[in-house]
This record gives C-alpha cells, sequence and structure tokens, in this order.
C-alpha cells in the first residue's frame, strides 16, 4: 500500500513545481514562528478533532505498515521449496490484506471528511476577521492600498492558507508517522539493507538542492512578470472607455503580447528546471533499490534472509523515500500557506480608527454650529496640506467652500467627519469637541451627497434605504418625492423595485445625484456636506437637482463644495481656500466689492458664464 497522497498529485519534486500551485514560487513567511503561533491559535478550537484526525492517520498508517510485511509473508508462504502451493495460508493473508485495504480506505475518508470541516471553520473564520477588520480601518489605509492587493488578500492569500490546512495537515502527519514506521521495519527485517539503502539519500538531498536553487530564481521571475501582468490587466480592463476614445487598442493588446511572452519564456524555463527533478529522483531511488535487491539476493542465496524478506524490504524502502520527496513538496506549500497567513496577519495588525476615548459620549440633538480653531492637517503629517484653519458656521446657515483644485476643500470636510484626525487645533460642533464624541454618533449629524454617487447593486428602494435602514417604504417614497427623483423611478421597469446594475451604473449621473439626495432627506442629518458635480447635466435635470439640494439644505448647516456659479452666490459665506489657507471670506457682494482672491477667481471661472447667460 502507498503511504497517503496529498490532494495536490500533480505537484511532485522539491519546489512543489508542477500541478496548478507550480506556477508560482514559494513566498517564505517572514516571521515563521509568529505567524505559525498565531495560526495555531485558529487552531485551538478544534484540538479535539485535530487529535482524532491524528488517531486515525496513526491507525491507517500502521494498517499500511503491515501490508508489505504480510506480502513477504505471502511469498515465503507459497513457496514451499518443492513447487507446492500452501493455499490455505495463502488465503488467510490475503483475507487479512483486504481487511486492512478496506480500513485504510475507510480511515482516510473519515480524516479527509473531518479536515475538510476543520479547515473551512478556520477559514471561515479568518475571513471574517479580516472582512470585519477592513471595515474598522481608517480611510488612509485605503489610500495606500490597492483595491487589487487587498481583494488578493481577501482570495488568494485566503485560498493558499485553506489548502495548505486541508491538505498539508494531514499530508505532514501521515509522513511522518510513514517515514518513521517504515524506517523501523526496514531496521527490523535488515539492518544491513537499511544500511546499504540510506546510501542514496545525499546524493537524493545535493540533487534537488542544486535543482532548487535554480528554480527559485526562476520562479521569482516569472511572479513578478505574472504581477506585471495582472496589472496591465486591471488598467486596461478599469480603463477601457478611455483606452477606446484614444484608440489605443492594439498598443493595449501589444504591450499585453510583450509582458504575456516574456512570462511564456520564464514559464518554460521554470517548468523544464523543475520537470529535471522527478526522473532524476527516480533514478536515484531506483539506483538504491537496485542496490539493495542485488544485496538481497546475495544474502538470500547465502541463506541470510529469505525472499519474502527481501520483497517486504523493497516496498518498505519505497515507502520510505516516498514520503520523503513528498515532504519537500509538502514543506513549499506549507510554506506559500504561512506566507498567505502572515499577510493577512499584516492586515489584522493595520491600526485601526483611533478608538473613540473610554468615556467617549454620544452627540446628540445637533444644532449645527462649526468651529474649527487652529486646525493643522496634512495626510503626510510632514507636508500639512491645512495650516491653522480657523472659522465658524453659525447653525443652519450654508457655507460655499471655493478655490482652485487641490487647495483642501475635500480636506476640509474629510477633518469634519473624522475619515483623518486632525494634526493640531480643535474642531467644535456646538461647542463641542469633536474628539469627545463617539465617531457613530458625529457621523450620524452628517449627510453627503457627494460628486460620484456610490450605489450599492440592489433596489432603487434599498438604495435610498441606506440613508436610514430602518426607514419604511413610505418614507421612502416621501423622500424620493420631496428629491423629485421619484419622476424617474416610476417610469423604471419595476418602479421602487427595480434592480440597479453594478454601482447603479445603468442611471445617468443626474439619476445617481436625485438618488443621492433622496437617502440624504431621508437621513434627515443636521449637518449636510454637498460636493457639486462638476460634470454639466441638462439644464432640467440640474434644474431638479438644484430645487432638491435647496430643500434638503432648508435648516440645516451646509458644506457645499461649490463649483455652480448660482449655489455660490445663494451662500450665506464663500470661504476661498488656497495653499491650506482661508484667503478670503464672506458674501458673494462683500467679496465682489473687495475685488480680492474671490473676484479673480470668479472672473476666471464664471464671465464665460456670465457673457452666456
Ligand atoms: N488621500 C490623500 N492622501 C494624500 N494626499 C491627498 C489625499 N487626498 C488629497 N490629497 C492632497 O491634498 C491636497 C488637497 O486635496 P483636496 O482633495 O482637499 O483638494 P480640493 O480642494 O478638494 O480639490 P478639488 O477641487 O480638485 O477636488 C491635494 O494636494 C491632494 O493631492
Amino acid at each position: 500500500m502507498e503511504p497517503r497522497q496529498s490532494g495536490n498529485k500533480g505537484v511532485t519534486g522539491i519546489s512543489g513545481l508542477r500541478g496548478p500551485r507550480s506556477v508560482m514560487p514559494v513566498i517564505k513567511p517572514k516571521n515563521l514562528k509568529e505567524t505559525l503561533n498565531r495560526l495555531w491559535s485558529y487552531f485551538r478550537s478544534e484540538k479535539k478533532l485535530l487529535f482524532i484526525v491524528f488517531l486515525l492517520i496513526l491507525i491507517s498508517s500502521g494498517l499500511g505498515l503491515l501490508v508489505p510485511y504480510f506480502i513477504g509473508k505471502a511469498i515465503d508462504t507459497m513457496y514451499l521449496g518443492k513447487m507446492a502451493v500452501n493455499f490455505k495460508g495463502l488465503g488467510i493473508i490475503i483475507g487479512i490484506l483486504t481487511v486492512v485495504y478496506i480500513m485504510d480506505s475507510l480511515m482516510s475518508f473519515l480524516q479527509d471528511w473531518i479536515m475538510a470541516g476543520i479547515s473551512q471553520r478556520i477559514v471561515f473564520n479568518l475571513r471574517e476577521t479580516l472582512f470585519a477588520k477592513l471595515q474598522n480601518l481608517p480611510i488612509s489605509f485605503f489610500d495606500v492600498h490597492t483595491h487589487g492587493e487587498i481583494m488578493s488578500r481577501l482570495s488568494n492569500d485566503i485560498d493558499n492558507v485553506s489548502t495548505t490546512i486541508s491538505q498539508s495537515t494531514v499530508q505532514l502527519m501521515s509522513s511522518a508517522i510513514n517515514i518513521l514506521g517504515s524506517f523501523i521495519m526496514m531496521l527490523i527485517l535488515s539492518r544491513i539493507l537499511t544500511i546499504a539503502s540510506m546510501v542514496t539519500i545525499p546524493m537524493v538531498l545535493l540533487m534537488t538542492r542544486n535543482v532548487a536553487k535554480r528554480t527559485k530564481v526562476l520562479f521569482k521571475e516569472q511572479q513578478s512578470i505574472l504581477g506585471n501582468l495582472n496589472g496591465h490587466i486591471e488598467e486596461s480592463i478599469s480603463g477601457i472607455q478611455v483606452v477606446k476614445a484614444f484608440n489605443n487598442e492594439d498598443k493595449v493588446i501589444e504591450k499585453f503580447h510583450d509582458i504575456n511572452s516574456g512570462l511564456c519564456e520564464v514559464g518554460i524555463k521554470a517548468q523544464i528546471w523543475s520537470g529535471y527533478i522527478m526522473p532524476l529522483m527516480n533514478v536515484i531511488n531506483n539506483i538504491g533499490f537496485g542496490v539493495v535487491a542485488v544485496l538481497g539476493g546475495i544474502l538470500a542465496v547465502k541463506d541470510m534472509i529469505t525472499v519474502g524478506v527481501i520483497a517486504s524490504f523493497l516496498s518498505y524502502s519505497r515507502q520510505f523515500s516516498r514520503p520523503l520527496n513528498e515532504l519537500a513538496n509538502t514543506f513549499n506549500t506549507i510554506q506559500s500557506g504561512l506566507a498567505g497567513a502572515e499577510r493577512v496577519f499584516e492586515i489584522l495588525d493595520e491600526e485601526e480608527e483611533i478608538e473613540d476615548l473610554k468615556d467617549a459620549r454620544e452627540l446628540e440633538n445637533v444644532k449645527g454650529e462649526v468651529v474649527f480653531n487652529k486646525v493643522t492637517f496634512g495626510y503626510n503629517p510632514d507636508f500639512p496640506i491645512l495650516e491653522h484653519i480657523s472659522f465658524k458656521v453659525e447653525a443652519g446657515s450654508n457655507i460655499a467652500l471655493v478655490g482652485p483644485t487641490g487647495a483642501g476643500k475635500t480636506t476640509i470636510v474629510n477633518l469634519l467627519t473624522r475619515f483623518y484626525e486632525i494634526t493640531e487645533g480643535e474642531i467644535l460642533i456646538d461647542g463641542k469637541d469633536i474628539r469627545e464624541y463617539s465617531r457613530d454618533s458625529l457621523r450620524k449629524c452628517f449627510g453627503m451627497v457627494l460628486q460620484d454617487t456610490y450605489l450599492f447593486s440592489g433596489t432603487v428602494k434599498e438604495n435610498i434605504r441606506y440613508g436610514r435602514l430602518e426607514a419604511s417604504d413610505e418614507e421612502i417614497e416621501r423622500a424620493a418625492t420631496m428629491a423629485r427623483a421619484d419622476e424617474f423611478i416610476k417610469k423604471m421597469p419595476k418602479g421602487y423595485d427595480t434592480v440597479l446594475g453594478e454601482g447603479g451604473l445603468n442611471l445617468s449621473q443626474g439619476e445617481r445625484q436625485l438618488l443621492a439626495i433622496s437617502r440624504a432627506i431621508l437621513a434627515n442629518p443636521s449637518i449636510l456636506i454637498l460636493d457639486e458635480a462638476t460634470s454639466s447635466v441638462d439644464t432640467r435635470t440640474e434644474f431638479k437637482i438644484q430645487e432638491a439640494m435647496v430643500k434638503l439644505m432648508k435648516n440645516r448647516t451646509t458644506f457645499i463644495i461649490a463649483h455652480r456659479l448660482s449655489t455660490i452666490k445663494d451662500a450665506d459665506i464663500i470661504m476661498v481656500i488656497d495653499g491650506g489657507k482661508i484667503v478670503e471670506s464672506g458674501s458673494h457682494n462683500e467679496l465682489m466689492i473687495k475685488r480680492g482672491a474671490y473676484y479673480r477667481l470668479y472672473k476666471s471661472q464664471f464671465m464665460n458664464v456670465i457673457i452666456e447667460n
């Protein structure tokens, strides 16, 4: 009977160089001990089942170790020296062997069954912890990690961990038991033959080390090219509109071809080198086999051992060398699984949004007075974007933030909602420092209508309900009617129950904005943040949006990152931001008389509009 095989049967050789996993180089974990410890903490709740699996492996490996012994016995029993056959003895041995084989299959089935549950539960927990962690990370984390990278940790890396747990744990235990058991059986059968069969081990080690050295370099290169290829695919798909608009399809294809050719070339080399391992290994193993057979033959002629013992011994020596080869392979699977676990733990170790203070209170019944007091902030603390900004907005008034692109307008509202934490100064709402209140209660005060409205896949109704989850259908329809969104919603095939495509992309930008306004009306926040869209919608829709916005802004403190002339002119205060500072503030008329920064900005941006009108 062969020792247990791992699930990745196609994978062979020292570097795990074949089969589906083989195209990946082995990425080693950086801190093996710590990663193992942490991973073990996920295994802990499965300790009992793991012990049962261990017992099952012990039994099935033990049974497996009996087989060569009985085969040897069968040979010796069958051969009675006078060409007569001992059918009775043979029958008993065949019976025993059949029972052993059936038992072994049953044990293997049970092991796989239990291990499947263990690995899926562990990976389930890991996935849940990771996803929950992502929800609690600050926005700044997502500024520096691409979506692709985060996705790959949630999918590829977790998959690697799962494969390692489900396949390698059993493989590791069964290989270890088989190697040890076979070795003991070999020693019991014949010490001389055992020593002879060990002769090839240094040869195997030397050969695999040399080949592995070469393949490692090639696989690393292959992985890096694969990364480029994925990057190129990701970019060309997300930028498909730009690619088509500029007729760059051929260039994109050409670049893909270049990278793909490189990948193919390195892939071939890597596969060829890794392909050497198995045949070489077989040659060496067969040399060992030959040595044992010849030596065994000599010993048998001298009547020092029986033919049956030689047959048993040869089986054991196969059972000894096979898991040895497989262990090298499993070792690689384990390494990439641990590296995957490490990458998952890296995210789990990321600093979460700064915890609310222990005695953080709930911000309630907000009137909406907002004060920035000498606020300084930089996405990178060494390079402040806003410096000592101070201003006060009365409750219920609206303030238009204007200024050149990159001036820091969005940054101001990002600080207000505590998406980022200020470096210096304080922000007060109704005279209360926002850091002393829980983030949840703070964010409840805000409603946002952003330039790019994000709609989730789901129905129109569900998307509006996002503003206030407990809202009834009537409330949703009332909000949509106020926002004048119901006009287009009712024209949709299933009205409020129409399912929106991914990101709401089957709606026009104007329609998406009206939905966002409906959401905000439903949420009924004390403070509103409006980031006006720069792209123009048709005049009728623009009028509707404008009307809905005015309704929404009524009696609410409103921060508008303003782009439309009408919004700016109607604002209670206009604040001109430039280079991280407030360079001017006041009403439209006041600032026009001043003939300062606002006047210049107004002239440069809106004069055409005024002339056209
Ligand atoms: N997440 C971020 N990480 C690092 N730097 C950022 C980040 N967001 C913005 N910045 C930088 O901060 C500065 C201010 O950006 P901000 O988005 O506040 O400008 P803005 O006035 O809103 O511009 P626009 O009118 O173009 O939207 C810019 O120089 C920008 O490059």
